[in-house]
C-alpha cells in the first residue's frame, strides 16, 4: 500500500507528540532537533528554547540536564541510560538510542525520558510499610512467645503427654495439622506449641476463628479483597493468608467454613495461590496451614455439608487432644495452677481445703480447661475468705458431685446445706427429663412448670451448654 510521504510524516509527528515519555532528538554534534510535549513538561523548558540549540549551551542556561544520556551516547556510540533527578525534583530515567546511517555515521541520538517520581514515592512507601510490616511482625512474634511461655501446658496424664509428644514432632515438617478435641480442651494452645517450635518461628501464627465471622465476610477476611470489590468493601486490604505469609494461618473452627470459602480454601492448598475478592492478579504464598474444630468432619462429609475433598486435605495429620474428664492426674496442677494465678493477679492469697478440691477434681468439665478456668476465677474473686470451701464451689460442681454421691452411697455429703441438696436433686430431675424429652416447651409440660421457668433453670445447671453443643 503506498502511503504519501506527508501521511507517514503526521503519523511520525502524532506518535511522537502523543507519547507520555519524554522525547527529544539530538543530531551527532549534540544539537537539539525536536523536543515533544512530554520532554517540555518535565523539563520546563519549551521546544521554542531548546530547538537549534547545543545541548552544552542549553545546559549552561540551566534548561537541560547534565550529566548527559545523549552526549554520553554520542560519545560511546552506544545506548545510555542514566537515572537523574531534575532541577523541579523530578526522577527521571534518560534513554539516549544513537541512530546510524548506512555508512556507519551517527546521525541521530533519539532520548527517553521516564518520570518515576510517583513510582520511585511508591517503591518508598512500600518499604516504609514493609518495614513496618517486620517490625510489626517481629513484636507479635515476641508477645506471642512471652504468652505462651507465661501459660505452663500442664500435661501428667498419658492422653495429654501423647497429644503434646505429637504436636512437637508435626512441629517440624511443614504439613497441615487437624487438631481435633471438643471446645475449650487446649486445640489453640496446642498449635502454639507447634508454631514455637517450627522453624516458622519467628514469623507470627495468624488466628482466624471461622465460626465468629459472618458468613458474608470471611471470604474477604481470608482472602483479601480490592476496594469496591463488594459493599462495605471500603479499602484494598490483605486476608489473613497473605498476612500471615512466610508463617502460619490457624483456622480455628474450621467446620465453620461455609460452601463457597471451603472451594477457595481447597484452591489455596492445591497451588499456594490467593486471589483477592475483585482482583484478577493472585499472588503466591507460603503458608502452613492448621486447623482446629470441635464437630465431628467424617460426620458432616457424610451429611454432605463439609467438603470430602477438603476434608481429605486438612486431615492428613490428624492430632487429638483429649477431654479433662480423660486427663485426671492433670486436674490437681492445672487447679492449682489457676487459682495462684487468679490469687496472684488480684493481689489476695487464696487456699482451697481438701473437701473443695475433692469436689473440683470429681467434676466432669463440659467445658474442659476453659470452664476449669473460668470456675477457679470466680472462685478467687468471689469467695470472702482466704480459705475457699465446698460452700463457695458452683452450684453445678456441688450439684454433680451430690449425684453421684447419692447415686453411690444413697446419701448426701455431710458439707451440704438443706439449700444445696435441694439444688442437686433439681438439677438430677432436669438432667434426666432433657435426656428424654426434645424441647424445653415438653420439659416444662412435663414437669410443670412454664418454659422460661425451664430455660433459667437450665441455664442455672449448665445443661442447656451440656446438651446444646454441637
Ligand atoms: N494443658 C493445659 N495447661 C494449661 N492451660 C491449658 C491447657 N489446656 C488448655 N489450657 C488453657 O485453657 C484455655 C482454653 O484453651 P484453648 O483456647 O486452647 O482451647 P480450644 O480447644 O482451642 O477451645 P475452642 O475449641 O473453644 O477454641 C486457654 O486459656 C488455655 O491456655
Amino acid at each position: 500500500m503506498d502511503r504519501s510521504i506527508q501521511e507517514l510524516t503526521w503519523e511520525h509527528d502524532a506518535i511522537i507528540d502523543s507519547s507520555s515519555d519524554g522525547l527529544f532528538v539530538c543530531d551527532g554534534q549534540g544539537v537539539i532537533l525536536r523536543v515533544n510535549p512530554a520532554s517540555e513538561r518535565i523539563n520546563q523548558a519549551t521546544a521554542e528554547q531548546l530547538v537549534g540549540r547545543d545541548y552544552m549551551d542549553a545546559a549552561a542556561e540551566g534548561l537541560v540536564i547534565l550529566p548527559s544520556a545523549a552526549l554520553e551516547a554520542i560519545e560511546k556510540r552506544q545506548q545510555v541510560s542514566l537515572l537523574q533527578e531534575n532541577r523541579f525534583g523530578r526522577k527521571l530515567i534518560s534513554t539516549a538510542t544513537p541512530v546510524f546511517d548506512d555508512a556507519g555515521e551517527l546521525i541521530r541520538v533519539v532520548v527517553s525520558e521516564r518520570d518515576i517520581t510517583e513510582i520511585d514515592r511508591l517503591q518508598r512507601q512500600l518499604e516504609e510499610q514493609q518495614a513496618l510490616g517486620d517490625r510489626f511482625r517481629r513484636q507479635v512474634v515476641e508477645l506471642q512467645q512471652q504468652q505462651l511461655e507465661s501459660r505452663p501446658i500442664i500435661a501428667r496424664s498419658p492422653g495429654m503427654q501423647r497429644a503434646l509428644r505429637q504436636a512437637l514432632k508435626v512441629s517440624e515438617v511443614d504439613s497441615i495439622v487437624l487438631i481435633l478435641g471438643e471446645s475449650g480442651v487446649g486445640k489453640g494452645l496446642i498449635a502454639d506449641l507447634i508454631h514455637q517450635h517450627s522453624a516458622r518461628a519467628d514469623r507470627p501464627i495468624i488466628k482466624l476463628n471461622c465460626g465468629a465471622i459472618p458468613e458474608t465476610l470471611i471470604e474477604a477476611e481470608l482472602f483479601g479483597c480490592e476496594k469496591g470489590a463488594f459493599t462495605g468493601a471500603a479499602g484494598s486490604r490483605p486476608g489473613y493468608l497473605e498476612q500471615a505469609d512466610g508463617g502460619i494461618l490457624f483456622l480455628d473452627e474450621v467446620a465453620e467454613l461455609p460452601p463457597a470459602s471451603q472451594v477457595k480454601l481447597l484452591r489455596f492448598l492445591e497451588d499456594g495461590q490467593v486471589t483477592r475478592l475483585g482482583s484478577t492478579r493472585s499472588r503466591r504464598l507460603d503458608v502452613r496451614i492448621l486447623a482446629a474444630t470441635h464437630r465431628d468432619l467424617q460426620q458432616m462429609v457424610a451429611a454432605g455439608t463439609f467438603r470430602l475433598d477438603l476434608y481429605y486435605r486438612l486431615s492428613v495429620i490428624p492430632l487429638t487432644v483429649p477431654p479433662l474428664r480423660e486427663r485426671q492426674e492433670c486436674l490437681v496442677p492445672l487447679i492449682r495452677t489457676c487459682i495462684d494465678h487468679f490469687a496472684d493477679r488480684s493481689a489476695v492469697p487464696r487456699r482451697l481445703t481438701a473437701a473443695a478440691l475433692d469436689l473440683l477434681c470429681a467434676y466432669s468439665y463440659p467445658g474442659n480447661v476453659r470452664e476449669l478456668m473460668n470456675i477457679c476465677e470466680r472462685l478467687v474473686v468471689m469467695s470472702d475468705t482466704e480459705l475457699i470451701d465446698v460452700n463457695d464451689l458452683p452450684q453445678t460442681v456441688i450439684a454433680e458431685a451430690g449425684e453421684e454421691d447419692a447415686a453411690r452411697f444413697g446419701s448426701w455429703p455431710a458439707e451440704m446445706s438443706m439449700a444445696q441438696i435441694l439444688a442437686s436433686v433439681e438439677r438430677q430431675v432436669l438432667l434426666e427429663t432433657a435426656k428424654r424429652l426434645p424441647n424445653q416447651q415438653s420439659i416444662g409440660a412435663a414437669l410443670g412448670l412454664s418454659q422460661s421457668s425451664v430455660a433459667r433453670k437450665l441455664e442455672k445447671y449448665g445443661i442447656r451448654a451440656r446438651f446444646g453443643r454441637g
